[in-house]
């Protein structure tokens, strides 16, 4: 690490002392204007920002630490198409699946705006003919439903996007999402599903996964049998990079959907790995959610830093991780249809940021990325939230709410989960002292002495930080600036921390284990180099299924 980014990452570690006896609830009640101060707003997105402990001199230094960082030239050569992931010496450059300026790079010979307008529009073509019915299945049938079949990357995204944005299917088909390499996911949804009125996409990068090849043979299997080998073409299309395996598996050219190697899995939802949303939502709404991510894209480049939404996310995340040692990081969308969101930020941010040496492979010498979780309010509140208001660690939190529901339901179900999500953040900053505690419970009528028992368990600490970004309506444009959002945050953090966030070697070491492990498991083969515990478990999975 640079030695000026080091001094001013010990500066914030000294200036989180200020914060020594001193609270953010104090700070509320000494600065009226503390929300205006600390929130910002781009367009219909506001993120507020003020119960976090960040003051006007920490946040001079987190723009000082950005900019010593040399964020504005990661951000340009990003941009540029340098190849900035150093490891698998690639460039990194999904902003451009979304440029609608369609700003000249070249890779090589590559032009890269053309190639991506050209994919975009074979898209479209087949998007608008299966939800028209002009392109069918074998036997005649429109499609009614489509299987995506990918993991990771080429699951998780376009997964979380179409249910975020199942209210704008107007009619198209539904979209199923299989991953896992147990049987039991693709057989359930199999199980719902008619062959004659069923299309496939398999969507993988390398198209060399194990779980999405093992199911895509299977899918295969599937339509083959109940339809006839002839039909299987009718039935599958591909989203890939690996054009000659897409062939070789039997996938037509006209139904084969490519991208780059530039475009890493985990940003891959702006690609031809979004065809499922695009399926499901229409065209001119999958448009939409591209223009919201280059609205993002712009203000990522062009605000200034401390105005800069993405910029603050990521500084503040960094603040917490290395100046307070705050390891976890909870996403609590209140909106139902971002149930997938936080599993989706678990791959964007701990497959991009989980790195523990730097660019030059030497072990870094500050935390890098927190663990991420999270549930959708209000249901999460039912589960975790006790350990956030009383446990002893502090998770900082991201709250998001949209302003405008799309329900129309009897009841005010909204006004509720808005109270809800409001009131959470307030608990979480302001907590309650054992005096408020005892106070509260001697005014209902308890006797003092069940009062003092009962006080420190109704204690609550507060001062515990959360950020808030507020929108109008979970609609398509918003969902793609609230995905590029935290696209660019993670980007951010990784540039303080002048780690690779692009590439995921640390997926690498379980799978080829798996591999060398697969003929003990299903074959009976010895087990040469495993150590006693795996031997021991692989001889009583084989036991217990009649095999040893
Ligand atoms: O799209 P593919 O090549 O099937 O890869 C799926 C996922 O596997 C990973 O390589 C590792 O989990 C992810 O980065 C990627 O999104």
């Amino acid at each position: 690490m640079d030695d000026t980014v080091a001094a001013l990452l010990d500066r914030l570690k000294t200036r989180r002392n200020r914060w020594n006896g001193h609270t953010l609830r104090a700070e509320f009640a000494a600065d009226p204007d503390r929300f205006d101060r600390f929130s910002v707003a781009f367009d219909d997105i506001l993120f507020d920002y003020s119960k976090t402990h960040v003051d006007a001199e920490t946040l001079a230094l987190l723009v000082e630490l950005a900019e010593a960082a040399d964020l504005i030239g990661w951000r340009e050569r990003k941009l540029s198409g340098d190849a900035i992931n150093t490891t698998e010496r690639r460039a990194v450059l999904h902003t451009a699946l979304r440029d609608r300026s369609r700003r000249a790079i070249h890779l090589g010979d590559q032009d890269v705006a053309a190639d991506v307008a050209s994919v975009l529009a074979h898209m479209e073509d087949f998007t608008d003919a299966v939800r028209s019915g002009g392109i069918r299945g074998a036997t005649g049938e429109a499609f009614t439903d489509v299987v995506n079949i990918g993991i990771g990357g080429s699951d998780l995204g376009p997964r979380m996007a179409a249910r975020a944005l199942s209210p704008y299917r107007d009619g198209g088909p539904r979209v199923h999402y299989v991953a896992n390499v147990d049987g039991a996911d693709l057989a359930d949804t199999l199980a719902t599903l008619d062959p004659a009125r069923t299309l496939f996409l398999i969507a993988s990068k390398t198209f060399t996964t194990l779980e999405t090849m093992t199911n895509a043979a299977s899918a295969r299997a599937w339509i083959a049998g109940q339809l006839g080998e002839a039909a299987v073409p009718d039935h599958f299309a591909a989203l890939s990079t690996a054009l000659d395996k897409v062939a070789a598996f039997g996938v037509r050219a006209d139904r084969t959907f490519g991208f780059w190697d530039w475009v890493g899995g985990r940003y891959s939802t702006w690609s031809a790995i979004g065809l499922s949303l695009a399926l499901s939502i229409g065209f001119r709404n999958f448009s939409a959610f591209l223009d919201g991510a280059a609205d993002m894209d712009e203000h990522f480049q062009t605000a200034p830093l401390d105005r800069n939404i993405p910029v603050l996310m990521g500084m503040i995340g960094a603040w917490y991780r290395d100046a307070w040692d705050y390891r976890t990081l909870a996403v609590l969308p209140y909106d139902q249809r971002l149930e997938h969101f936080p599993a989706f930020l678990q791959q964007l941010d701990m497959e991009s940021n989980g790195k523990r040496v730097t660019r030059d492979g030497v072990p870094v010498s500050v935390p890098t990325g927190p663990i991420v979780f999270g549930e959708p309010g209000t249901n999460g509140q039912h589960a975790f939230y006790q350990l956030l208001h009383q446990g002893t660690d502090v998770v900082p939190c991201e709250f998001l709410v949209a302003c405008q529901p799309h329900e129309t339901l009897e009841g005010d179900h909204h006004a509720k989960l808005v109270a809800n999500c409001l009131a959470q953040a307030e608990a979480l900053m302001r907590g309650r002292t054992e005096e408020e505690a005892r106070a509260q419970m001697l005014a209902s009528g308890m006797s003092a002495t069940e009062a003092d028992r009962l006080a420190p368990h109704r204690t609550f600490p507060g001062d515990r930080p959360s950020t808030m970004l507020m929108y109008r309506k979970l609609d398509p444009r918003t969902l793609g600036r609230l995905v590029a959002l935290y696209e660019h945050k993670v980007f951010v953090q990784g540039v303080i921390w002048n780690i690779n966030s692009f590439d995921q070697y640390g997926v690498e070491l379980g799978k080829e284990l798996a591999s060398v492990l697969l003929g003990a498991v299903a074959g009976g083969e010895p087990l040469t180099a495993s150590d006693g515990s795996t031997a021991g478990l692989v001889a009583r999975y084989r036991a217990m299924r009649g095999e040893a």
